[in-house]
């Protein structure tokens, strides 16, 4: 099995670089499908599992897709299929953001139900909503969600309840093809939904106003491939932002936008932690003198959820209570039981963990309970007395880039081993020649 083992005590120092964005680069990668003509070339793409996956997806769907020195390849000229079945979906829930372009595209798509999973049940109503408003038909059924429509989808006015990133993504990309002009409202605001739609006007899209909550899409007749660099991964950055900051370390983190950071730089602010820009990224300096915080989870520009259990992490260290309310997704707070494995003084009370810091932290034998928790346990291991050993690191893959072996190069007593392979193998050798075929089997 393998596993990450950290020693708590070092202090990090040194420099990091962040990743092209996974949240970006799968929609982006996604959007590729809607080309009937040209290439797209898609720059700063993390070495990923979820990128593997999006790109099974596409090749499995008749497009020729090429993943070399962080680049991908997209030539979706070919007539595609316009199915993909739960072995992906079931892999990595991103793979319903090919429903919109094949709608828009084909007029049909067929795609796996996602189903719940380990943060909350994660339903895509909303996206089908959309669809519907734009004049297809939707069917549910079988464990599959298919959409229809005759001729070309139709833009309309769509309002969503909640401003869901994914539920945005979907519906601008079918009306990017869509006859006539789309109005979305109280859409997600996120970065990367300013990311995508920078990609697909380089297509030839018309989108105006992304990054705001409401989006107008005039649809054209037809995109093209196009070159895109994705936008780095503030998920990445605030987790190694959190790093440095609970070992009390100085680290910059090279590519980090403050601008994408803001509610994740004020927290560590108030609790202590200097943060300075510094050239293209952030100079944070930690101190053994963290203060405890409050954080509620919202929807960008609000605290983000993909940060909450990394910022538990910290609050273990901080002096004082801290409470961290979850109100995105209805169920992540599973890695609360393996804090407490670690010692972790907290507990939950409904959407809220009440957090009493300082706890002395102690190494055991954990499990990720999701991609965001396995970081939170690593860095909760980086300031644990003695040996933490971190499994289920098929969740850790999803979303970061030879974690292991960045910490190591800042200085942390970390490696990641496989029990079954011979002890000297590291994530770094691993990383080194990272195979689909690897992850295929996650
Ligand atoms: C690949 C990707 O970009 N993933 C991100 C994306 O996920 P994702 O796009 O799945 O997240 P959403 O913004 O859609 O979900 C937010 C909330 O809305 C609910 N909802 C969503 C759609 C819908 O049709 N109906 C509905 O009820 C969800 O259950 C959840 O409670 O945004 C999340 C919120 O920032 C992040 O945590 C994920 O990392
Ligand atoms: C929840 C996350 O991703 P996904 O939506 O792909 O599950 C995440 O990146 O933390």
């Amino acid at each position: 099995m393998e596993k990450i083992i950290v020693r708590g005590g070092r202090k990090l120092h040194g420099e990091v670089k962040v990743e092209g964005a996974k949240n970006a680069v799968l929609p982006v990668i996604a959007a590729s499908i809607l080309a009937s003509e040209g290439v797209s070339t898609i720059h700063e793409v993390p070495v990923l599992a979820d990128v593997y996956t999006i790109n099974e997806v596409l090749r499995n769907m008749n497009a020729d897709v090429m993943f070399e020195n962080n680049t991908v390849r997209v030539d979706a000229q070919n007539q595609l299929t316009t199915e993909a079945p739960f072995e992906y979906v079931r892999k990595m829930r991103a793979s319903v953001l090919v429903l919109g372009p094949l709608l828009a595209r084909y007029g049909h798509a067929k795609v796996a139900m996602p189903g719940g999973c380990a943060i909350g049940s994660r339903p895509i109503d909303l996206h089908l909503k959309g669809f519907e408003a734009m004049g297809a038909e939707v069917h549910v059924g079988n464990g599959f969600v298919e959409a229809k429509v005759d001729g070309r989808l139709k833009g309309a006015k769509i309002y969503l309840d909640m401003p869901s990133v994914g539920a945005t993504e979907n519906i601008i990309m079918a009306a990017a093809l869509a006859e006539g002009k789309t109005v979305l409202e109280n859409c997600a605001k996120e970065p990367e939904i300013v990311d995508l739609a920078n990609y697909l006007n380089k297509m030839g899209a018309k989108v105006v106003g992304a990054g705001t909550e409401t989006i107008r899409i005039e649809g054209v007749e037809k995109l093209r491939g196009a070159e895109h660099n994705i936008i780095p991964d503030r998920i990445e950055a605030g987790t190694f932002m959190v790093a440095a900051a609970i070992t009390g370390g100085n680290v910059l983190i090279k590519n980090a936008v403050s601008e994408h950071l803001r509610p994740v730089i004020s927290k560590l602010e108030e609790m202590n932690v200097q943060v300075l820009e510094e050239g293209n990224g952030l100079r944070i300096i930690g101190t053994d003198q963290l203060k405890a915080t409050d954080i509620k989870t919202l929807p960008y520009p609000g605290f983000p959820t993909d940060m909450q259990s990394q910022m538990m992490s910290l609050m273990l260290k901080a002096e004082g209570t801290s409470v961290i309310t979850e109100t995105v997704f209805e169920n992540r707070f599973m890695h609360v039981e393996e804090f407490r494995r670690m010692n972790a003084k907290m507990k939950i009370e409904g959407r809220s963990v009440i957090v009493e810091g300082p706890s002395d932290l102690q190494g055991a034998e954990v499990a990720a309970t999701d991609l965001r928790a396995a970081a939170a346990l690593i860095l909760a291991g980086l300031v644990a007395e003695d040996y933490t050993r971190v499994t289920e690191l098929k969740h850790l893959d999803r979303g970061y880039v030879d974690f292991a072996g960045k910490l190591a190069a800042l200085g942390a007593d970390v490696e990641r081993v496989n029990d079954e392979a011979s002890s000297a193998e590291t994530v770094s050798a691993e990383t080194a020649d990272i195979s689909s075929e690897r992850f295929a089997a996650n």
